[in-house]
């Protein structure tokens, strides 16, 4: 629920804009079982050395992913030192690259391989370092190779107030996207 004492984005029912709204037409998403199975072990699927969710990776986030519930998936990561930006808080693109990973961790349950096209961010409470925050994000829709996914940042618990909102667009690419030279 949102109140007039709250940020005026915080008003807004969706932090989606006119281009990541998805079409009247879009199809509903569909989850895919064996993505699913991939989930289990994303680290050897990917690799281990993503900074967003690379258990070792010395400044990287370290989300860890909680499971999922459809195309909605759940992960949490804690706020470290050197995440902030301001003083004592996290920078804002470290919270936008905590949303492009559970983002993209929503359009990975579809099936096939998705990067992130378009990111919207709505920052609505400063995070102190020190914060776990939990992630959460789902897909509203598919279109031919575009995935419509939104999620929020929540502090506090799993239900607690939203600090960040982000809507954006993942493209379905071929394997091709990942291991051509370039
Ligand atoms: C579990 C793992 C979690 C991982 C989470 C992290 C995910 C990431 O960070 S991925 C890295 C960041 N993203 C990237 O590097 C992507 C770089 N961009 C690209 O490679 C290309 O521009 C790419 C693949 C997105 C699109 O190129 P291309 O394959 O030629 O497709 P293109 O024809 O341009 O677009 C396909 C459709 O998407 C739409 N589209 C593409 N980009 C956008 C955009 N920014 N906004 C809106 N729509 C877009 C196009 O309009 C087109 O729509 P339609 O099918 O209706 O005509």
């Amino acid at each position: 629920m949102t109140s007039p004492s709250e940020p005026r984005a915080a008003r807004r029912s969706s932090a989606a804009s006119p281009l990541t709204t998805p079409p009247s037409d879009a199809a509903v998403p569909v989850v895919d079982a064996s993505a699913v199975r991939d989930m289990e072990d994303v680290g050897e699927v990917l690799g281990n050395a993503c900074f967003g969710c690379g258990p070792d990776v010395p400044h990287g986030l370290r989300i860890r992913r909680t499971g999922h519930d459809g195309s909605t998936a759940y992960a949490e990561f804690t706020v470290q030192p050197e995440h902030q930006g301001a003083p004592g808080l996290a920078h804002g693109g470290i919270l936008a690259s905590a949303m492009d990973e559970i983002l993209g961790t929503s359009a990975w349950l579809l099936g096939g391989r998705y990067v992130t096209g378009r990111l919207e961010t709505d920052y609505l409470a400063p995070v102190p370092v020190g914060s776990v925050v939990h992630l959460t994000a789902r897909c509203t829709g598919v279109d031919g190779r575009k995935a419509y996914i939104e999620g929020e940042a929540r502090l506090g618990g799993p239900d607690g107030p939203i600090a960040v909102r982000a809507a954006s667009i993942f493209i379905k690419v071929p394997l091709e996207h990942f291991t051509k030279e370039r």
